[in-house]
């Protein structure tokens, strides 16, 4: 067959058979959805640490590595995390509410056209874009990658292909379970302990559940850069 004859065939199939999916960018995908019971009193993505709500240290970490910042979250909590946030991030909201972090990660992966998405929970602040842009890299040419930290694999943060990460939350979603059967179907790189920690120490991947958690971090700004 010649050149011409390809080209023209080409042509008459439908785009998806002819080439790869076209890369569509970067998306930073934050889940903010839960009720935050250990957290008495407030929503605790909008606890401050060094004068700026949890939420707003991920947004931050996510902008200078995404093409877009997608929030998941309930309608209730909108108004709060918009003003909290300030420079006008996207909302993903969860039709039904309060079906825990797997149904809101596959509510916000919905609400993106990018090719690849970090996945960061509200209460993880101290995040480096440094290690998201890390990631990315680790992720590229796989469903996805997460960090092995502290002797285990984490299932946050990640950076997951979007398309097999909707894929994989419907599998795990079929047999009711959570986030840890959702990245056992998507299959991942795991990036091994000693990769991680020539980026980032283990401190960067705290997450603040009580206030005691957030007593223990106060003060300790962003010193995670990587
Ligand atoms: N959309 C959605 N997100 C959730 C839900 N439950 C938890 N999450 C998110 O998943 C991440 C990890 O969850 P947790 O650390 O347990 O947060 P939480 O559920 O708000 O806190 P607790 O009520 O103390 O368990 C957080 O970013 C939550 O916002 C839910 O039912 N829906
Ligand atoms: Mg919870």
């Amino acid at each position: 067959m010649s050149l011409t004859d390809n080209e023209s065939a080409a042509e008459t199939l439908p785009a998806e058979e002819t080439a790869a999916h076209a890369d569509t960018g970067r998306a930073g995908l934050i889940l903010a959805g839960g009720r935050s019971e250990r957290f008495p009193t407030i929503d605790k993505a909008l606890a401050p640490l060094d004068g700026r709500p949890l939420l707003g240290h991920v947004a931050d970490a996510l902008a200078p590595v995404v093409d877009e910042r997608v929030i998941n979250c309930r309608r209730d909590q909108q108004a709060a995390f918009a003003e909290a946030v300030g420079d006008d991030p996207r909302f993903a909201i969860d039709p039904v509410g309060d079906r825990g972090p797997l149904s809101g990660l596959r509510t916000a992966l919905a609400a993106t056209e990018a090719t690849y998405a970090a996945v960061v929970p509200c209460d993880m602040p101290f995040v480096p874009a440094g290690f998201i842009e890390y990631l990315f890299g680790q992720a590229r040419h796989n469903t996805g990658a997460i960090p092995r930290v502290d002797g285990r694999q984490r299932s946050l943060p990640a950076v997951v292909h979007v398309r097999a990460a909707a894929a994989a939350c419907e599998d795990a979603r079929r047999h009711d379970e959570g986030l840890a059967a959702f990245v056992s179907a998507l299959d991942p790189v795991v990036v091994p302990e000693r990769a991680v920690t020539a980026h980032v120490g283990s401190a960067a991947f705290a997450n603040i559940d009580t206030h005691e958690d957030l007593a223990a971090v106060r003060g300790e700004g962003r010193r995670f850069e990587g």
